[in-house]
């Protein structure tokens, strides 16, 4: 597993500091959120619907903006990354341009930054490779499985070499088996990478299989009310989800999450 046994010493890679995200609509997304994450991490946000998982993925990735507060990146405030190559963003849904083939989708994130197919050839092959689509460059996407497609948006992720991946529900619309298979490919490509990895997700069992820490998150307002670090199983494969460590963790988790369900302040 990525080695996170230097933790207290090193500087957070992301530090998030007292934000808070209210929309124009007067919703309050997130509220007081501070937390520290170091380069290596597998970290989950898990939570109910409505809590503020994709705002605050988004807001780190500078996607959106936050109302107060302060989240820096590499040292640098979030969007604005000495090198926009630094993270890669996997949507809920695998969004890709139904008229261009895979190549050509996950070339695209190199397109605009101004390289021609030529300068990069290599590093679209790369990607396609690490995804196990390297046989399938010349397909479009309505030619593809779900589990396919969203493969492809992990190599349109991954093609500029990120550090950071941020992944938003990416599993939530595929089968079991998928999820599981798709799972254990995010971990090989965390471990094999040296990437951080922020991952939401409503489900306890995915959260924990994947994760170095889960942070939960409750509704009304969105914000953390609990950090658990789970460092333990790793490398963890489909014998982990039979331990005993597995299904305790499991539990913990899931006792955590359900306590966001009966803390709700509905004056928000
Ligand atoms: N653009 C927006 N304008 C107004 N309100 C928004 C906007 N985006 C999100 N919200 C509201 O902010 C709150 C948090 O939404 P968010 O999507 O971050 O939650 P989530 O935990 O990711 O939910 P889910 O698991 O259902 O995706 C919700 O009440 C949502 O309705």
């Amino acid at each position: 597993m990525n080695d996170l046994s230097n933790r207290p010493e090193t500087p957070d890679l992301i530090d998030i500091r007292d934000v808070d995200k209210t929309f124009g609509n007067g919703t309050v997304a997130v509220r007081d959120m501070s937390l520290g994450i170091k380069q290596g991490e597998f970290v989950s946000f898990l939570g109910p619907s409505g809590c503020g998982k994709s705002t605050a993925l988004k807001m780190i990735a500078g996607l959106l903006s936050v109302s107060g507060g302060k989240i820096t990146v590499n040292g640098h405030p979030a969007g604005q990354s000495s090198d926009g190559n630094d993270i890669g963003f996997v949507f809920q849904e695998a969004t890709l341009m139904p008229w261009a083939n895979v190549y050509e989708n996950v070339y695209l994130p190199l397109k605009l930054h101004g390289l021609s197919k030529s300068e990069a050839r290599e590093r679209v092959e790369e990607a396609l490779s690490m995804v196990g689509l390297a046989n399938f460059a010349k397909s479009y996407p309505r030619e593809l499985s779900g589990g396919m497609r969203m493969r492809v948006s992990i190599a349109r992720a991954m093609v500029t070499r990120p550090k950071l991946l941020l992944m938003d529900e990416p599993f939530a619309a595929l089968d079991e088996m998928t999820r599981a298979k798709l799972n254990d490919e995010v971990l090989a490509l965390w471990e094999k990478h040296g990437l951080t990895v922020i991952f939401v997700t409503h489900s306890v069992f995915e959260s924990v299989y994947l994760s170095s820490r889960v942070v939960v998150m409750a509704a009304r307002p969105g914000r953390v009310v609990h950090d658990i670090p789970l460092s333990g199983g790793y490398p963890r494969n489909a014998a982990y989800r039979m331990t005993t460590e597995y299904t305790e963790t499991c539990q913990r988790v899931s006792n955590a999450l359900e306590g966001t369900m009966t803390n709700v302040d509905l004056n928000h």
